[in-house]
């Protein structure tokens, strides 16, 4: 089985992608070396992911791992598109995904209305010898200034996917696995994968 190192300590996409990934072995870096700062201070999504893939590739000093990286977020209407790549930082550096949601619905009630259309992107980066690739996922719906259930992660329960009236806090987690940004940015990290 081939061996996938995750460039991420995020736990939620950690169990996501592990999820999605069963034919490879997936393992967070930091079951191999001490977890470290990288700065995500890039312009876009796409570019954010190559940061932490290439830093952690580079920190492993083993030229055959394979690493990958998400770089995601949540871009919502009514906000032109805020916090996009900062969704992570939404309240400051060190914000957790609570303090995230909460400013969020609010930031969303602050203009009057009681949902607005949005989507969520996730860039993948994949970074190995002499190899970097990047593809993207999206996946579209509202955002609630409500939030309902406790499943996913992040801003899961104010999230409703298009075709569907419940956030992904309260859905089956098998509706976000075949829908999410993620899933479908892993479909197409597949076929780099299988090229290796
Ligand atoms: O499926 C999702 N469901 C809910 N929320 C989500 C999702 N996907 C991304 N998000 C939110 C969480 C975080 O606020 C930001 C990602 O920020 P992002 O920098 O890519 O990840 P992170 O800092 O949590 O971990 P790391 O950089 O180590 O991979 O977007
Ligand atoms: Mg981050």
């Amino acid at each position: 089985m081939k061996k996938l190192v995750l460039a991420t300590s995020n736990k939620g996409k950690v169990r996501e992608i592990k999820e999605l990934c069963s034919e490879y072995e997936v393992v967070p870096y930091t079951d191999l070396i001490d977890a470290f700062e990288i700065i995500e201070d890039a312009d876009t999504f796409q570019e954010n992911a190559l940061i932490k893939a290439r830093a952690v590739y580079k920190a492993l000093g083993d030229e055959n791992a394979i690493v990958l990286a998400d770089d995601s977020g949540i871009s919502v209407d009514v906000l032109e598109g805020a916090p996009g790549i900062y969704s992570a930082r939404y309240t400051g550096e060190g914000a957790d995904d609570k303090e995230n949601l909460q400013k969020l619905m609010q930031d969303i009630k602050a203009k009057g209305v009681t949902s607005s259309p949005a989507h969520y992107t996730a860039a993948i980066a994949i970074v190995t010898k002499g190899i970097e690739k990047t593809v993207h996922g999206w996946m579209h719906g509202e955002a609630l200034t409500e939030a309902k259930g406790e499943g996913g992660f992040g801003y899961d329960p104010m999230f409703v996917p298009l075709g569907y009236e419940k956030t992904l806090g309260e859905l089956d987690e098998k509706v976000k696995k075949e829908l999410s940004h993620r899933s479908q940015a892993l479909k197409l990290a597949g076929k780099i994968l299988k090229s290796l």
